[in-house]
């Protein structure tokens, strides 16, 4: 960015120099030729003159004349400088203009691609690396050779599932599981190892690029850490992405709703902006209180499967835990993405990433989990040394944790 800074700011500045100057200074000049001209050659010129002019005067006109000439040619280069300045300065707007409207126009392909399911993403850089597992390509797209399989047994199961990003970045070469309502899954692991992508391949939003996906059909609901509020009123908030005609269909009352806004402590909203005020919710709601609107979204759906993504990350402990209790007995099972010990309690299994590509499906025993927790904290209070780092190391890698 600076380099690019420093370039544009030269060629601004001589830009700007010759669209000011340059056109006005040439003009001026080619104005002035025939006045310094004839001053040279003044004799000839007022001799000439007098043989036209009959009058004695008439030196004194010609004079007076080229001055209005000049007077009216550097007017007329001013303005048709301006003008060209003008010109050039749209030609800019225009190049603009036509920039945004390829990437309208792109945009509006891709919206019809994907609606008829024929839309393949642009890469922006191929993986050179050696993998274990290795993507098919045909020209520059991907394949993606996975198979997805609607299960009926309301189980998840992945198959040697790879995890790849849109780049075709493999973030972990296989994976494979098998989750079965009530197993609530605790997925941890250091940044970037993977986590949320898995959510995006169980929810169907990233492609399969091997093995077998068994997934329940319309039982996920994804919960991101940042929810998307929608423009409308509270009910709308809730109800999300159903419409009050869904609403209505289903049998739920607004009592139901209000029952749900008691759950995740948000009544108050409730009394304070009724249902059915429209508001800029994205505004007014803090946080927390997004959170836990999402959460209410969830309560209201009862998915089978809830992927919670770091979803209450800004919600207190107390009214966190409360909200996974609710959950757990409303019959959800949870896959949750947290970095909060307090939540650890509330699963059974859990899955964890090393950052490498390599993972660890087991069941979870929170209390031993908790136990190296507290080592890990004590042992951080504690001064530096060799053993400290070996320790904290081994706890890390036991505790799938960045350091
Ligand atoms: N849309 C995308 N396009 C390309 N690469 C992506 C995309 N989304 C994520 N990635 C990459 O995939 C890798 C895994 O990302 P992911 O979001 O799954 O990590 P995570 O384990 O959830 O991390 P965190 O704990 O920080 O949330 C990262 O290297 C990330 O840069």
């Amino acid at each position: 960015m600076e380099h690019m800074f420093g370039v544009r700011l030269w060629f601004v500045m001589l830009e700007q120099f010759l669209m000011k100057y340059v056109w006005s200074g040439t003009g001026m000049i080619v104005v002035s030729l025939p006045i310094l001209l004839s001053a040279t050659n003044g004799r000839k010129g007022i001799e000439h003159k007098k043989q036209v002019h009959e009058d004695v005067a008439d030196n004194h006109d010609s004079v007076s004349d080229r001055t209005e000439y000049f007077t009216t040619a550097k007017n007329l280069l001013i303005t048709g400088s301006n003008a060209v300045e003008r010109l050039m300065s749209s030609y800019k707007d225009i190049v603009e203009l036509a920039g945004h409207t390829a990437r309208v126009a792109s945009m509006f392909t891709v919206l019809e691609e994907a609606s008829q399911g024929i839309y393949h993403k642009t890469l922006v850089a191929k993986k050179e690396k050696k993998e274990s597992f290795e993507i098919e390509f045909r020209g520059d797209q991907p394949l993606a050779k996975g198979e997805i399989v609607q299960s009926t047994s309301n189980e998840i199961i992945l198959h040697n599932v790879p995890i790849v990003t849109p780049n075709c970045d493999i973030v972990c070469p296989s994976l494979s599981l098998h989750l079965r309502p009530g197993q609530h899954l605790l997925i941890t692991g250091p940044n970037g190892c993977g986590k949320s992508s898995l959510f995006r391949i169980l929810s169907g939003l990233w492609p399969v690029y091997g093995g077998v996906l068994h997934t329940p059909k319309n039982a996920m609901f994804y919960i991101p850490q940042r929810p998307y509020m929608v423009i409308g009123n509270l009910r709308d908030q809730i109800i999300y992405p159903d419409t009050y005609a869904d609403m209505i269909n289903k049998q739920i009352t607004e009592e139901d709703l209000r029952k749900i806004m008691r759950m995740v402590h948000l009544e108050h909203i409730v009394e304070r902006d009724t249902f059915h005020e429209v508001k800029d919710w994205t505004d007014i709601l803090s946080g927390g209180e997004k959170q836990r609107m999402a959460v209410a979204r969830l309560f209201y759906h009862k998915p089978k499967y809830a992927l919670l993504d770091e979803c209450t990350s800004a919600v207190s402990i107390d009214v966190e835990s409360h909200i996974y209790q609710s959950a757990i007995d409303m019959g959800i099972t949870l896959l949750t993405i947290t970095h909060r010990p307090t939540l650890w309690k509330f699963h059974t299994n859990i899955l964890q990433f090393d950052g490498t590509g390599l993972w660890e499906f087991s069941k979870l025993n929170h209390s031993t989990r908790l136990d190296l927790k507290k080592e890990k904290d004590e042992l951080l209070r504690t001064k530096d040394g060799k053993d400290k780092t070996q320790r904290l190391d081994e706890l890390n890698k036991l505790l799938g944790e960045d350091l």
